[in-house]
């Protein structure tokens, strides 16, 4: 694969299409298809195949024409520009509702993710097991984000909690930070944050139900 554009010059719409390559890759890959066109990709994504040659063109030459692109190379490379070939050391704070869902998600590990810390405030939760890891009390944070080499921090704490937990993993030098609390969060300009709202998905399923 050649590289063709700076990640930078890439557009976030792009860039959000690739994790749906992805996953649409890996479950043509598990239905024992070896080489599939950008017709048959689009079929599967709604997307068109105009869109999907675009994107891919922006990472490199892919594919081959007239035949189409090898799954299990077009997801490996996919998946290296994502990053998922680093393994990536993951943390859950706030191991309630949402945060125990998070922690117990198999599919994380499928991806490379591999979970190695949570925490929690609450007496009754620190020492409880989640996914055979153990929480933590969350005032220990930054020296085992540390030792453990936590590389994204999934902040999973009530709205009013949720800055001070960033402002701690940012401290203890986390890469990146999914957040799930719906609050704009302040973080250095250097901090690659994800804002995640089921609520926007569901709204926007109101809408279309309503314009039936
Ligand atoms: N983005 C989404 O789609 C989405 C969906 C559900 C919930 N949420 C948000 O996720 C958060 C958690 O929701 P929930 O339903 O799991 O709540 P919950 O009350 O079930 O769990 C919150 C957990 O955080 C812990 N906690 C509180 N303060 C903490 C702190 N300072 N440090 C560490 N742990 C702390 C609590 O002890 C509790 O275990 C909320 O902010 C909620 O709004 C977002």
């Amino acid at each position: 694969m050649t590289t063709t554009k700076r990640t930078s010059l890439i557009s976030k719409a792009t860039i959000d299409r690739l994790p749906l390559y992805f996953r649409t890759l890996r479950l043509v890959q598990d239905e024992g298809i070896d080489v599939i066109s950008s017709d048959e990709l689009g079929r599967r994504l709604g997307i068109t195949p105009e869109q999907i040659r675009k994107d891919l063109a922006s990472f490199g030459q892919f594919g081959k024409k007239g035949v189409g692109y090898y799954v299990n190379e077009l997801k490996h490379n996919v998946g290296g520009i994502l990053g998922l070939d680093n393994h990536w050391n993951i943390a859950v704070i706030g191991i309630g509702h949402l945060g125990a869902a998070l922690a117990n998600y198999q599919n994380f590990v499928s991806l490379g993710f591999n979970l190695v810390a949570l925490f929690d405030q609450d007496p009754k939760v620190i020492g409880t097991v989640q996914n055979h890891v153990k929480v933590e009390d969350v005032r220990e944070l930054a020296q085992i984000v540390r030792e453990r080499h936590v590389d994204i921090g999934i902040i999973a704490v009530p709205a009013a909690f949720a800055q001070e937990v960033a402002d701690q993993l940012v401290t203890a030098g986390v890469k990146g930070i999914w957040n799930f609390a719906p609050i704009k969060m302040q973080v250095p300009d250097s901090m690659h944050i994800v804002n995640e709202d089921l609520s926007i998905g569901l709204s926007r399923l109101s809408y279309y139900i309503t314009r039936r």
